[in-house]
């Protein structure tokens, strides 16, 4: 067995099954990585993992190649050579530790002290104050006997040893993008858990997005400033989209002698973190910069959840009860719940599979259709036969496709870069409205809610709240313990410092193809409009459209 990994360095290599009776010996070997070319969030595969797993398989065929042409040089993450343990070997069982980076790699004088949590009261009675630095979070857990151990994090938490000062820290906070409930959850907990936890008192809130780093005055935040916001939706510092200008951004940090940063965003913002991150590291600055992912869309690749997505949930069966109620009280009663959800209809699978009311429910994933058999209005019809009425739930980003072609919109996009959507709920409402009176020549009550705003400005639920604070502390710690460019988040249920490239390179998105979607058609029973590429072949070779595209938007 063999454990190749070092704090100090960018690049990790673990070919381990780590044990308790390892850490013990602390069996952390480095390779030296002066040499290595590239660095796409600090990965080494071991060399008989399958790159098929992987989006970026060249890299880890590099990476491969690169790794068995080194020698293997042992040192601990001190850089002082360690005994190899004598059950240590190189072992190929697939093990990968996607790592972050630390202040070290590129400040390697940087001194370090006992962490303050030692004294602290609240962790007096834990068991283990500090979280090991072996210990690893497994991003699959459902394995086979004989599957390769596959990507791991390292685990969020306190660690022994802080690369500063309490009274040396000056940390800032921004948020940026959309709103979600519980952003001010997280700016109370980082605040209340720097001052509590660590004894930090200057900390500033950057005001209005990115931007504000350069345009606005900052404010001071201190437990008292921040101690009710949690109630509140929306977010304390303000926010924006666009805006983000790395050179003026870390300028400023670096004016203000701010050496903590804490970023609150989504994917753009995320994005921003990285290069932030890249241009601090390039300036030899000792700023540490953590990210704490934010959409209410639920859409952030790797982490379990994002905060807020489960009140939101919750709040949208306030309008998925309203509009039940709407219907099933009118003669043909069709209702249309339009929810967020830009690229993947998260909120509207589990809104739908926890509210019971609703008879289908459309999201971006999962293109569906109007006319014919197994298309929407048939199913329509046949649900008012049934039941006299019906709901339906409609993430934003479903049926694009069609209402921009609809309305010959030209493609808009926000100060983020942003796609801007059409209103696919106002598009559907007139559709439906049209078959049934003209074609059908049939009576509908429809009623359409889009309480989209109003789910995204309340303040978090209590599940929320908890998980902020979580987040919140474990990036305060990981700050701390000198990790940088990083973005917090669960996997598999336990908190792990992940490589924010990894959380922007994809986007999570609901797969069709999994049980989840599975298990909400068979409550629903709403069509899967599986036949749908087939039902548009179809049409196409019967010569009733020659283009597929316009058949979906003309045939509608
Ligand atoms: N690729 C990018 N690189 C740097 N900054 C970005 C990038 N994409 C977005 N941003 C910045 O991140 C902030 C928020 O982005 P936005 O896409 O609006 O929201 P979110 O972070 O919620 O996805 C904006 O200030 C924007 O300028
Ligand atoms: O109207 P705004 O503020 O641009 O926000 C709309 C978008 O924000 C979202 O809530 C996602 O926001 P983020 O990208 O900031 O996470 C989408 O669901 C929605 O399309
Ligand atoms: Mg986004």
């Amino acid at each position: 067995m063999s454990f190749i990994h070092c704090e100090t360095f960018t690049f990790t290599v673990m070919d381990v099954s780590i044990s308790s009776s390892l850490s013990a010996t602390r069996p952390s070997l480095s390779l030296s990585s002066s040499s290595f070319p590239f660095k796409p969030h600090n990965l080494i595969p071991s060399p008989n993992f399958p790159d098929s797993n992987f989006k970026s398989r060249n890299f880890l065929r590099k990476a491969l190649i690169w790794r068995q042409n080194q020698p293997v040089r042992a040192q601990n993450c001190n850089n002082s050579p360690i005994q190899e343990n004598s059950d240590s070997s190189f072992s190929d069982d697939g093990f990968v530790l996607e790592d972050v980076p630390h202040l070290t790699h590129f400040l390697p004088d940087l001194p370090s002290y006992p962490n303050p949590l030692q004294k602290s009261q609240a962790y007096a009675i834990v068991k283990q104050h500090f979280v090991s630095p072996e210990a690893v979070v497994a991003q699959k857990i459902v394995v086979k006997k004989d599957s390769p151990r596959g990507v791991h994090f390292r685990r969020a938490g306190p660690r022994e040893k802080v690369y500063f000062k309490s009274d040396e820290v000056r940390a800032c906070i921004v948020t940026c993008g959309g709103l979600c409930p519980g952003i001010n959850t997280v700016i109370r907990e980082i605040v209340c858990g720097l001052n509590y936890m660590y004894g930090v008192d200057d900390i500033l809130g950057i005001e209005g997005g990115y931007r504000g780093f350069y345009s606005k005055n900052t404010m001071t935040l201190t437990p008292k400033v921040v101690n009710d916001i949690h109630k509140r939706g929306g977010t304390f510092l303000r926010t924006s989209r666009g805006g983000h200008d790395t050179n003026k951004i870390v300028d400023n940090i670096q004016d203000r002698g701010i050496n903590q940063v804490y970023i609150i965003g989504g994917d753009g913002t995320q994005k921003g973190a990285a290069l932030i991150h890249k241009e601090v590291e390039k300036r030899g600055l000792q700023v540490a910069v953590a990210g704490i992912p934010k959409t209410i869309d639920n859409d952030i690749a790797v982490i379990d959840k994002s905060f807020g997505f489960d009140t939101a949930v919750e709040e949208a069966q306030r309008a998925i009860n309203a509009a039940h109620v709407e219907v099933e009280s009118v003669e043909n009663g069709v209702g249309i719940v339009k929810l967020m959800g830009r690229y993947s209809g998260f909120i509207a699978m589990y809104a739908t599979l926890a509210s019971r009311d609703v008879d289908c429910c459309l999201i971006p994933e999962s293109p569906f259709y109007l006319e014919g058999h197994g298309g929407l209005f048939e199913f329509i019809e046949e649900r008012l036969k049934e039941n006299g009425h019906m709901v339906i739930v409609l993430a934003e980003g479903a049926g694009q496709e069609y209402v921009t072609q609809s309305m010959h919109a030209v493609d808009e996009k926000d100060a983020s870069g942003n796609r801007l959507l059409l209103d696919v709920g106002l598009w559907l409402t007139q559709k439906i409205k049209d078959h049934f009176t003209e074609v059908q020549k049939m009576t509908i009550n429809l009623k359409y809610i889009d309480p989209t705003y109003m789910i995204r400005a309340i303040p978090s639920n209590a599940s929320d709240n908890v998980y902020c604070t979580l987040l919140a502390q474990s990036a305060v710690h990981g700050a701390m313990a000198g990790y940088t460019g990083f973005t917090v988040g669960p996997v598999n249920s336990r908190h792990a410092y992940i490589p924010i490239a990894r959380v922007t390179e994809t986007q999570n998105i609901v797969k069709v193809t999994d049980r989840m979607w599975a298990r909400l058609l068979a409550s629903t029973n709403q069509p899967s409009f599986v036949g749908y590429n087939e039902v548009m072949q179809e049409r196409v070779d019967k010569g009733t459209t020659n283009v597929i595209n316009n058949m979906k938007i003309t045939s509608i």
